[in-house]
C-alpha cells in the first residue's frame, strides 16, 4: 500500500497503489499525502496528475477495515477530506486521471483535484449510501458545487455510477480520452500550468439552485424512501446537500461530517450499514463456490461460449435471447411454433431496441450492431452449431425430457445442456441425455435481462467444468450466479413456499392481503406476498396444485376442505382461482385492478367479505395480529426453510441464500438478506418463536424449527461468518 511519485518534465504524477482495486486504506491515504506535500515544495515540480496502479483510479475506501473501524471510519473520512483540500488549495494544478473506477472516497479524491481527465470506459460514483454510509469527504459539499444540484442529488443519494461520457456531459470530468488516460492527463496539466485556479477550486464556487429547492428536497426524501423503505442513509444525503445549498463551504464540512457521525451513533443505522457491506462481500463470496464432493471454483476452469441457443421464445426465452446477445453472444433462437417465432422475434427486437436507447442515454455508444447476432428458426439441427442451450419451455417434465433426449442427439458432443427451469428435478431431465456431466440448471429471474440472480443447479453429474462455466457466463450477462444444489423449488422458490403459505393462512386467522403486504413492505420488501401473487399469476401455483392433486379433479374423494395428508391446507387461492380470478392478467385477484393488466393493487370489498364468509362457514375465530406478529409468522417459517436448505447442503453458506434473496425475490438490502437478518434478530429468538408457533400449529411442518437452527443456538448462536464450518461442506478445500 503506497503512492509514488514520478516526473515527467514539470508534472509529477503520483500512482496510489493498493490492489486490487486501489482502496484507500489509512496507510494508502497517508502515503499520498506525504507525496503531495513533497511535490507542493519541490520547484521543478509545476503540474501534479494523481492516478492509480493497473488501470483503476480507486475504489473507495477499503472497505474489509469498516468492520473493525466503527467510529473511526468517520475520522478517516476527515483525515481524506484533509487530502482532498490540500489538493483543493494547491497553487499547482492538480489533475486526476481517472482510469477504471473512481468510486466513493476515489471520486472524492478527483473532486478535490482541479481538473478531471477520464477514460472513455471508466466509471465514477459517490457510492457510499449504498454501502448504508454517505460521502463524508466533502463528496455532497462539492458534487452539487460542479454539477448542480439535482444531478448532483440523484447521484448521492442513489449511488448512481456513470460512465465517462455522461461525466463530461454533466461537468464531472473536464476531458475524456480513449488513448493513454495517464499520457492524456500529462498532456492536459502542460497546457494547464500557470493558468489561474481559483475558479477551479470547488470551495469557493457557488451553486446555482432552482427556486424550489425545499420542494425538491422534501419530493426526493419521499421518493426515497419509497426506493429503499426505512434506509437511513439514503434519506441521510439529502440533509447534507441541503447544507451545501444553504451554508458556505466550510459550515456545510463540518454539518457533512456531524450527518455521518450520527450513522455510527445509532444503532439502527449501524446495522443498516453493516447489512449492506454484508451484502457486498457476499456477492463476492459466491463467485467462490464449492460443492458437496469438494469441487471448487479453482479446481475448474471454464469453456468460452462464442454460440449460445435458446429453445423456446416465451416471456423467459425471449429476455435469455436478450441478455446473451447483449453480451455479444451469437444466438440460435428456436421455437417450434411460425407463429410463436414470429411472436418471439418481435419481442426480442423491441427489447433490443429499447436497451439501445438506455445505453446511449448512459453514453455508452452501444449500437444494435454491437450486440450478438440472433439467428430465428424453427430448425431444431441448427443447435449443433451451440456451444450451449438453454431450454426455456414451460414446466413440464415430459416436454423438457423431450427436448433434452434431441439435444443429446444433435448438439455438439461438447455443447452444455442448460434447463430454465424454476424447480424441476435436473436429474430426471439429466437422465435422458447421453451426457448427465453436461447437464445444468439455469434458474432465471423474470424479466431475465434485467434480474441479476441466476440460480445454476447442479445436478448429481454435472462436472464441476460445467458449472465454472455456466457461472462464468453468468459474469460475462453481468449477473450473479450462485451455485446450488438439486432439489424441488432449489433455494429462493422453496424459501418462499413457507413464507406464501403462512400469509395464506393469516387470511383465514383474520387478517386482509392489504394487512399483511403493509407490514412486509414497510420491512422493505419490494412486494408482500399477495401484490407478489397477483403480479405473478395465482393460476401458476393453481395448476401445480391440480398437477399434484391438491385441488381439481385429482383431489381425492373425502379429503376435507382445510387439511391434506393431515397437515394444514388452505383452500384459498383455490377458490379465488376458481372464479376467475388470477391476478393482474384478469383485473382481479386478492386486489381489484382498474383494468385486465393493470398495475394498481386496490384493496377489494370483494375479497374482504368473502373472507368474512369463508371464516364464518368454518367457524375460524378472528384473531387479531400486530404487524410485528404478522411479520414473524411470515418471516421465520422462510427463515426456518433456509436453515434446512443449509443443512440439506442444498446452499453452500447462508450468504448464497442471502444473495439470492437480495437479487432475486426484492429483500431490502439494508436487512442483508434472510440469514442475515436472523443472526440480527438473534438466532435464540428466531428459535423460540418457532416453537411456540409449531407446539401451536403441528399441523404446520414447515413450523418445525430446523436442526441446525437448534445446533447454532445449543453452540452459543455464533456469528454467521462461522456457520459454514458446521455444514458438511468441504470448506477446507477452499
Ligand atoms: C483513510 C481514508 C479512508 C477513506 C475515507 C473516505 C470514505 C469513503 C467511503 C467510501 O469510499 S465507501 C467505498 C465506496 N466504494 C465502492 O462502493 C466500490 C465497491 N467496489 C465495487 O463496486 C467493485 O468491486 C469494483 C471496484 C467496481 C470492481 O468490480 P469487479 O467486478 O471488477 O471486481 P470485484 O470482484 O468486485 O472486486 C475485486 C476485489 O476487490 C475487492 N474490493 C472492491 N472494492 C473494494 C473496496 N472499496 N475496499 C476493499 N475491497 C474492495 C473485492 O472484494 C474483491 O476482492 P475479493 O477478495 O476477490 O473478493
Amino acid at each position: 500500500m503506497s503512492a509514488s511519485k514520478e516526473t515527467e518534465g514539470a508534472v509529477a504524477v503520483i500512482t496510489i497503489r493498493n490492489p486490487p482495486v486501489n482502496a484507500l486504506s489509512q496507510q494508502a491515504v497517508e502515503s499520498i499525502l506525504k507525496v503531495l506535500k513533497e511535490v507542493q515544495f519541490d520547484p521543478a515540480v509545476k503540474a501534479i496528475v494523481i492516478c492509480g496502479e493497473n488501470g483503476k483510479f480507486s475504489a473507495g475506501a477499503d472497505i474489509r477495515t469498516f468492520e473493525n473501524i466503527g467510529q473511526k471510519s468517520d475520522s478517516l473520512s476527515h483525515f481524506l477530506e484533509d487530502v482532498n483540500s490540500m489538493a483543493e488549495k494547491s497553487e499547482k494544478p492538480v489533475i486526476a486521471a481517472i482510469e477504471g473506477v473512481a468510486l466513493g472516497g476515489g471520486l472524492e479524491l478527483a473532486l478535490g483535484c482541479h481538473y478531471r481527465v477520464a477514460h472513455v470506459k471508466a466509471r465514477l460514483g459517490l457510492t457510499e449510501v449504498l454501502l448504508g454510509i454517505f460521502p463524508g469527504a466533502g463528496g455532497t459539499q462539492r458534487l452539487p458545487r460542479l454539477i448542480g444540484l439535482l444531478p448532483a442529488l440523484e447521484m448521492i443519494t442513489t449511488g448512481k455510477i456513470v460512465f465517462a461520457p455522461v461525466a463530461l456531459k454533466l461537468g464531472l470530468i473536464d476531458s475524456v480520452t480513449e488513448d493513454n488516460t495517464i499520457k492524456a492527463a500529462i498532456h492536459f496539466a502542460q497546457n494547464v500550468i500557470g493558468k489561474p485556479l481559483e475558479s477551479r477550486r470547488l470551495c469557493t464556487k457557488p451553486i446555482q439552485c432552482p427556486p424550489n429547492m425545499e420542494t425538491i428536497f422534501n419530493d426526493s426524501k419521499i421518493k426515497l424512501k419509497k426506493l429503499f423503505h426505512g434506509a437511513i442513509s439514503h434519506q441521510l444525503c439529502v440533509e447534507a446537500i441541503r447544507a451545501a445549498v444553504q451554508l458556505p463551504f466550510a459550515e456545510g464540512i463540518l454539518k457533512e461530517r456531524e450527518l455521518l457521525f450520527s450513522i455510527f451513533n445509532s444503532e439502527q443505522a449501524r446495522d443498516q450499514a453493516k447489512a449492506r457491506q454484508y451484502a457486498f462481500f457476499a456477492e463476492r463470496r459466491v463467485t467462490k463456490w464449492t460443492t458437496p464432493s469438494g469441487a471448487n471454483w479453482k479446481s475448474a476452469s471454464p469453456h468460452p461460449i462464442g454460440v449460445a441457443a435458446v429453445i423456446g421464445l416465451g416471456t423467459m426465452g425471449r429476455g435469455i435471447v436478450v441478455c446473451l446477445a447483449k453480451a455479444q453472444i451469437q444466438v440460435i433462437a428456436v421455437e417450434q411454433d411460425g407463429k410463436q417465432l414470429e411472436m418471439g422475434r418481435k419481442a426480442v427486437t423491441k427489447i433490443l431496441e429499447r436497451e439501445t436507447l438506455t445505453m446511449q442515454q448512459r453514453g455508452l455508444a452501444l449500437m444494435s450492431d454491437s450486440f450478438g447476432s440472433i439467428t430465428f428458426t424453427l430448425d431444431f439441427n441448427s443447435l449443433k452449431n451451440a456451444d450451449l442451450v438453454i431450454e426455456a419451455v414451460y414446466e413440464n417434465m415430459a416436454l423438457k425430457k423431450e427436448i433434452f433426449k434431441q439435444l443429446s442427439s444433435i448438439c455438439m458432443p461438447e455443447a452444455f445442456l442448460c434447463t430454465n427451469t424454476s424447480g424441476l428435478n435436473i436429474d430426471e431431465i439429466a437422465s435422458v441425455t447421453g451426457r448427465p456431466h453436461l447437464v445444468i440448471g439455469t434458474h432465471f429471474f423474470s424479466p431475465a435481462h434485467i434480474m441479476k440472480l441466476l440460480e445454476v443447479v447442479r445436478g448429481y453429474h454435472s462436472s464441476p467444468t460445467t458449472i465454472s462455466t455456466v457461472i462464468n457466463l453468468s459474469k460475462v450477462l453481468g449477473k450473479i450466479g450462485v451455485v446450488v444444489g438439486n432439489c424441488p423449488s432449489f433455494v429462493g422458490n422453496r424459501m418462499m413456499g413457507p413464507y406464501l403459505h403462512q400469509a395464506i393462512f393469516l387470511l383465514e386467522d383474520g387478517c386482509y392481503p392489504e394487512e399483511v403486504d403493509k407490514v412486509l413492505e414497510e420491512f422493505g420488501l419490494a412486494m408482500g406476498p399477495f401484490r407478489m401473487s397477483d403480479l405473478v399469476g395465482l393460476d401458476v401455483g393453481w395448476r401445480s396444485r391440480m398437477e399434484s392433486g391438491l385441488t381439481g379433479p385429482k383431489l381425492l374423494p373425502g379429503a376435507l376442505v382445510r387439511q391434506r395428508e393431515g397437515k394444514r391446507y388452505s383452500p384459498l387461492p383455490d377458490i379465488l382461482c376458481e372464479k376467475g380470478r388470477f391476478g393482474q392478467k384478469t383485473g382481479r385477484g386478492w386486489y381489484q385492478y382498474e383494468t385486465v393488466g393493470g398495475r394498481n393493487a386496490v384493496p377489494d370489498p370483494w375479497v374482504q367479505n368473502f373472507l368474512h364468509d369463508y371464516r364464518k362457514a368454518h367457524t375460524i375465530k378472528q384473531k387479531p395480529t400486530s404487524q410485528n406478529e404478522i411479520l414473524e409468522w411470515c418471516l421465520y417459517p422462510l427463515i426456518n426453510e433456509g436453515f434446512n436448505v443449509l443443512e440439506e447442503e442444498i446452499a453452500s453458506g447462508p450468504e448464497d441464500i442471502d444473495v439470492i434473496y437480495n437479487n432475486g425475490y426484492g429483500w431490502p438490502r439494508h436487512m442483508g438478506g434472510p440469514m442475515f437478518y436472523a443472526s440480527m434478530v438473534g438466532l435464540p429468538k428466531v428459535l423460540t418463536k418457532l416453537e411456540v408457533f409449531y407446539e401451536n400449529n403441528p399441523d404446520i411442518p414447515s413450523l418445525k424449527p430446523s436442526g441446525l437452527l437448534k445446533k447454532l443456538v445449543k453452540q452459543g448462536s455464533p456469528p454467521l461468518k462461522e456457520w459454514r464450518s458446521q455444514l458438511g461442506y468441504q470448506n477446507s478445500k477452499l
